[in-house]
């Protein structure tokens, strides 16, 4: 699907979908309880698809009313058969990584599936674990298959590939009979996400401690219980409506929760740094996701005004490699923007040309960028696969109509 943008600024107010963070992390804590909780707010994007399909694969019972489940979880039953579960993740980073540990604990095991560049993204940190404790995996054509017995002890990772590792590990470890750690070697990048996890597993009664620096200490043999909990509304998608905001379109955004566990809520904080002039510098180590809308932000930010996106390295194994991505787009608009290997240089202007077709790249978030700088442009800005938006926010072209915007589609 091709979307063309008529450049408009757009008025009106809007509420950001639900968390996919938090829904993958409450779904993941129903679905290993001791019997069934009520999760509501959760909205079906496909990442979203994917996590209830692999949790239904693992032996969780999710039943759908509207926009609330009941997820009946696993802990207590016998799950029959030896075969070992199949587990498509779609395109979800959150959802292979989350679960390739826990299907170990409650399966021995899995054989995953991906799409898109999902396969290709880095799974090492568990591969050297798998190596040391004697689990068996095996990646060939899209399909990774893991098959062992997870035993408790100590985990040794790094924490800046990516923190859903250690995720991961937080919720397949404490169902394990003994106490485990978990030791990293580098800092931990995206601790917010991690901080998200403990929040969701605490929510469910399951404890984990963290030193703030790198130990984990889990005790074993824990078993979480039904909870009801309402899924937050989503400030990574909220960060694209703030730079619509900052781009001057009149929007008023609702439904955020402000004391959120979400680290991408800095959002709030980074528009104000973007909008005092002069160069500006921001760490995106934890809030990589905020990236794209900060860049059509800086690219528009007024005329030479410098910002540097640093510590971004790791937004080069996301659904695209989005230090190219966001740069080539915002280049094709007119905007001046630098690549680097571990960060963006971006000189901002009073506003782009655009007249351009530029390529979604099968990113959810780079599609959106493109959208939000294109209130800006001067000419029509065509994306093409402007559908993957609903990788994370399957509403996003409807809400961007509703606020004024005018585009056409065409196949
Ligand atoms: O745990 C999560 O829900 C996520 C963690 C982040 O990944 P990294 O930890 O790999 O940076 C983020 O980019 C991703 O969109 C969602
Ligand atoms: C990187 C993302 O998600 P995941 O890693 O779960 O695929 C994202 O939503 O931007």
């Amino acid at each position: 699907m091709n979307v063309t943008i008529t450049p408009t600024l757009l008025h009106g107010s809007v509420t950001p979908p639900p968390s996919k963070s938090q829904a993958h992390r409450l779904l993941l804590a129903a679905a290993l309880a001791d019997g069934t909780s009520a999760l509501a707010n959760v909205a079906f994007s496909q990442d979203i698809q994917a996590t209830v399909r692999c949790l239904e694969a693992l032996g969780a019972a999710v039943r759908q009313e509207g926009d609330r489940l009941a997820v009946t979880g696993l802990a207590g039953q016998t799950v029959s058969g030896k075969e070992l579960p199949e587990l498509d993740c779609g395109e979800s980073g959150s959802t292979l990584r989350f679960l390739i540990p826990v299907a170990l604990a409650v399966r021995g095991g899995g054989v995953f599936t991906g799409h898109g560049r999902l396969m290709e993204r880095p799974q090492e940190p568990y591969f050297d674990i798998f190596r040391e404790k004697g689990i068996s995996y095996e990646q060939q054509d899209g399909t990774l298959t893991v098959k062992g017995q997870l035993t408790s002890g100590v985990y040794t990772l790094p924490g800046n590939v990516s923190s859903q590792f250690v995720t991961g590990l937080l919720y397949a470890l404490p169902l394990l009979p003994g106490d485990s750690e978990i030791h990293l070697t580098t800092p931990l990048e995206s601790a917010d996400y991690v901080y998200m996890t403990m929040d969701a597993l605490a929510q469910f009664g399951v404890a984990v401690e963290y030193d703030g620096e790198r130990i984990f200490r889990v005790p074993g043999n824990q078993t979480g219980h039904p909870a009801a909990m309402t899924v937050e509304a989503d400030w990574s998608n909220a960060a694209f409506w703030y730079a619509a905001a900052y781009l001057d379109s009149k929007l008023d955004i609702r439904g955020l929760n402000y004391q959120s566990a979400q680290g991408d809520a800095c959002i709030g904080r980074l528009y104000w740094t973007l909008a005092k002039p002069g160069e500006a510098e921001i760490d995106v180590s934890g809030c990589p996701d905020l990236v794209p809308p900060l860049a059509a932000m800086a690219a528009l930010r007024g005329v030479g005004q410098v910002t540097r996106l640093v510590n971004a390295a790791r937004l080069r194994i996301k659904e695209s490699d989005r230090l190219a991505t966001v740069t080539e787009v915002l280049t094709a608009l007119g905007a001046e923007v630098e690549e680097h290997a571990d960060h963006l240089v971006i000189t901002g202007k009073d506003s782009l040309p655009g007249g351009v077709t530029v390529s979604g790249h099968n990113d959810h978030r780079i599609a959106m960028m493109a959208a939000i700088a294109a209130t800006n442009c001067a000419a029509p800005v065509t994306i093409t696969g402007a559908e993957c938006v609903r990788k994370s926010y399957p509403s996003f072209w409807d809400e961007y109509v509703r606020l004024g915007g005018q585009i056409t589609v065409s196949e």
